[in-house]
C-alpha cells in the first residue's frame, strides 16, 4: 500500500471539543487551509462532519479519527469498524485508531485493523504507548505507529508531565520496519525538530498551533507568574 504521509512531514491536528468555542467544521476547515498554507503535508480531524469539510478545502491526506466516549470503555479514539468506515466515507484515505490492547466497543484491535486495510482499502495510523503496542500495531498490519497515546494510558500516565516521548520515538525506530510518526506534547518547533533527529517520519502538532483556549492559558500562565515575581 502506498504511504501517504510523505517522510518529514509537519502534520496538523485540527481538533475542538464541543467546550471549544472554536468547535465545528467551520472553523475546523479554516485551520485546515491555514495548516496547508502553511506548509503542514497533512491534517488530523476528528468526526464526520469536520473530516468532510476539511477535505472540501485540500487534497492533504488527511488522518481520520472518530473519538466516542463511553464510559465503560478506556478506547475513544475511532473503537469500531463502523466509526473507522464512516470516517472513510467522509473523506480520509489514513484511518487512526486507539491501537491499545484495552477494551474497546468492538472488535479487537488486530482485526479492526485488518479489516479497515481489507475492506475499507485505507492506511491505518496506530495511536500506540508503548513499544509492546507498537509491536503489536506492526503485526496486525499498521502502515503508520505513532506515540499518541504516551501519557494517556493509565499504565503511562507519568509521562504526561515529562514533555513528548523522544525515548519511545527513537525505540520504535530502532525496532521496528515501518513510518514511526511522533505526536503527542510537541509545542515547540525545537522539539518538532528533536523528534526527527530521533528517526520520526513525520510529526503531528495539535494544541500548539490549533487551539488558541490552550495557547492563550501558556502565555497567561507566564505572564502571571511574572506579576507574582514582583511581588505586586
Ligand atoms: C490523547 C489524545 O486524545 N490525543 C488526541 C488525539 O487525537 C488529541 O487530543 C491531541 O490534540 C493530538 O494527539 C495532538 O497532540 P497535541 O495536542 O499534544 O499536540
Amino acid at each position: 500500500m502506498t504511504v501517504l504521509i510523505p517522510k518529514g512531514a509537519l502534520i496538523v491536528s485540527c481538533q475542538a471539543r464541543a467546550d471549544n468555542p472554536l468547535h465545528g467544521p467551520v472553523y475546523m476547515s479554516a485551520m485546515a487551509c491555514a495548516a496547508e498554507a502553511g506548509g503542514a503535508m497533512g491534517v488530523r480531524a476528528n468526526g464526520v462532519a469536520d473530516v468532510r469539510a476539511v477535505r472540501a478545502v485540500t487534497s492533504l491526506p488527511i488522518i481520520g479519527i472518530c473519538k466516542v466516549w463511553d464510559d465503560r470503555f478506556p478506547v475513544y479514539i475511532t473503537p469500531s469498524f463502523e466509526n473507522a468506515s464512516c470516517i472513510a466515507q467522509a473523506g480520509a484515505h489514513i484511518i487512526g485508531l486507539d491501537a491499545t490492547p484495552r477494551p474497546r466497543d468492538g472488535e479487537p484491535v488486530d482485526r479492526l485493523i485488518s479489516r479497515i486495510r481489507t475492506e475499507l482499502g485505507r492506511e491505518v495510523f496506530a495511536d500506540i504507548s508503548t513499544i509492546e503496542e507498537g509491536r503489536a500495531a506492526h503485526a496486525s498490519g499498521a502502515t503508520y505507529v505513532a506515540t499518541t497515546l504516551s501519557g494517556y494510558t493509565e499504565y503511562t500516565a507519568t509521562q504526561k508531565n515529562t514533555g513528548p516521548d523522544l525515548d519511545l520515538i527513537a525505540t520504535l525506530v530502532s525496532e521496528l520496519p515501518l513510518p514511526v510518526v511522533a505526536e503527542g506534547r510537541f509545542d515547540t518547533p525545537d522539539l518538532v525538530a528533536a523528534a526527527f533527529e530521533r528517526g520520526a517520519h513525520a510529526v503531528v502538532v495539535g494544541t500548539a498551533i490549533t487551539n488558541p483556549r490552550e495557547i492563550t492559558r501558556r502565555f497567561v500562565r507566564a505572564a502571571q507568574a511574572r506579576m507574582g515575581n514582583r511581588g505586586s
